[in-house]
């Protein structure tokens, strides 16, 4: 389940300098900060591209999901889908984008309304976005169809708790597909599963991909898995993307002290090292409420340049070809 054909057109999506930052209160009205989820992170995805977000837990990557399917509202930046500028629409416009964008949530349980059987999980999409009564039978019959939940009459009565977590998850996946979104957001699609059932979704979620020529952005913590199913990586850290490339350059080739990092904590051969607990990397990440100045990895970081990571900001430099890199080692 190699990604071979990693881009099959232009510019899916555009986001620019977005920011997502949520603002704290006190007694619900005093202000006291806000956490900085998403500061300052722009890239770009091409149509039928598969790419994966990777990072600690609490960088921001779950809330860049969330902005891009118009869940939150970005405090600055721009996001464009399809040509069209997320920040400008509401309404029915804003219905329409949101159309486009299909989700894959990381708890499927949680993901599905457990007082709704799967016929009417499937149907209550096609209905809120106006598809004509006559057709929505094919289209939920053609979506289970697609996630391998055959035949649909002996899944479409049943209710979430009747199902296993990876048939929770294919009705998660047929959700997402059966408005014919152009670009899927998988947060953390295997996560909560058992491991027997984490590649058969995987293997489905990337033969879709194929096969539909979507873009799909895979959010995750593991970058151990990263090259089964993405193209691109962006390594992102502190509510920033700190490095990007193709997935075999990176893995080979990690040009950020962070990357290096969570890499030299994934390869291990020696198993006497699996009984020491190792952070990964050494250190907590920081808060985003009061993150650190100029370079925020750079309290953790080994190669830390005194006067200037703690100075200024490094910008996106380009180590080698394709290969983007946001630390200063590279000026
Ligand atoms: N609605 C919110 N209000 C305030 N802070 C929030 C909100 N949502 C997320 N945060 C904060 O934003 C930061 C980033 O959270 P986010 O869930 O995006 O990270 P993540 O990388 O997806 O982590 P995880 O893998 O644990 O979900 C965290 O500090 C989190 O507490």
């Amino acid at each position: 389940m190699r990604p071979d054909t990693p881009t099959t057109g232009g510019v899916r999506l555009a986001v620019q300098e977005l920011r997502t930052h949520f603002e704290l209160r006190r007694w619900g009205f005093l202000r006291a900060g806000s956490v900085q989820a998403v500061d300052g992170v722009s890239f770009e995805l091409a149509a039928g591209e598969a790419v994966a977000f990777v990072g600690e837990s609490g960088c921001g990557k779950s809330t860049l999901a969330r902005t891009l399917l118009g869940l939150h509202r970005p405090s600055a930046g721009q996001v464009v889908c399809d040509g069209e500028a997320l920040g400008s629409l509401s309404g029915a416009a804003l219905k329409r984008y949101r159309a486009r964008v299909g989700y894959v949530q990381q708890d499927p349980y949680g993901a599905l309304p457990p007082f709704m059987d799967v016929r009417r999980i499937l149907e209550e999409p096609l209905k809120v976005h106006g598809v004509p009564r006559a057709e929505r039978a094919e289209r939920i019959a053609a979506a289970l169809a697609e996630v391998r939940l055959a035949p649909a009459a002996d899944y479409l009565g049943k209710f979430p708790h009747m199902l296993s977590g990876g048939q929770q998850q294919r009705v998660v996946i047929a959700r997402a597909l059966v408005l014919a979104p152009s670009l899927l957001i998988a947060d953390e699609p295997v996560s909560m599963l058992d491991a027997s059932v984490r590649v058969e979704i995987l293997e489905l979620l990337h033969r879709i991909q194929r096969e539909r020529e979507l873009t799909l952005a895979f959010i995750t913590h593991d970058l151990s898995t990263v090259r089964h199913y993405a193209s691109r990586v962006f390594v992102m850290y502190a509510g920033r993307i700190v490095e990007e490339a193709p997935v075999d350059e990176l893995i080979d080739r990690p040009q950020h002290p962070y990357t290096q990092a969570l890499l030299a904590a994934l390869a291990d051969p020696d198993p006497e090292n699996a009984r020491r607990e190792r952070p990964i990397p050494a250190g907590e990440p920081p808060s985003l409420i009061a993150p650190p100045v100029a370079c925020r990895f750079h309290p953790r970081c080994p190669h830390h340049m005194p006067g200037l990571c703690d100075v200024d900001t490094p910008p996106d430099f380009e180590p080698r070809p394709g290969h983007h890199s946001a630390c200063w080692l590279h000026r």
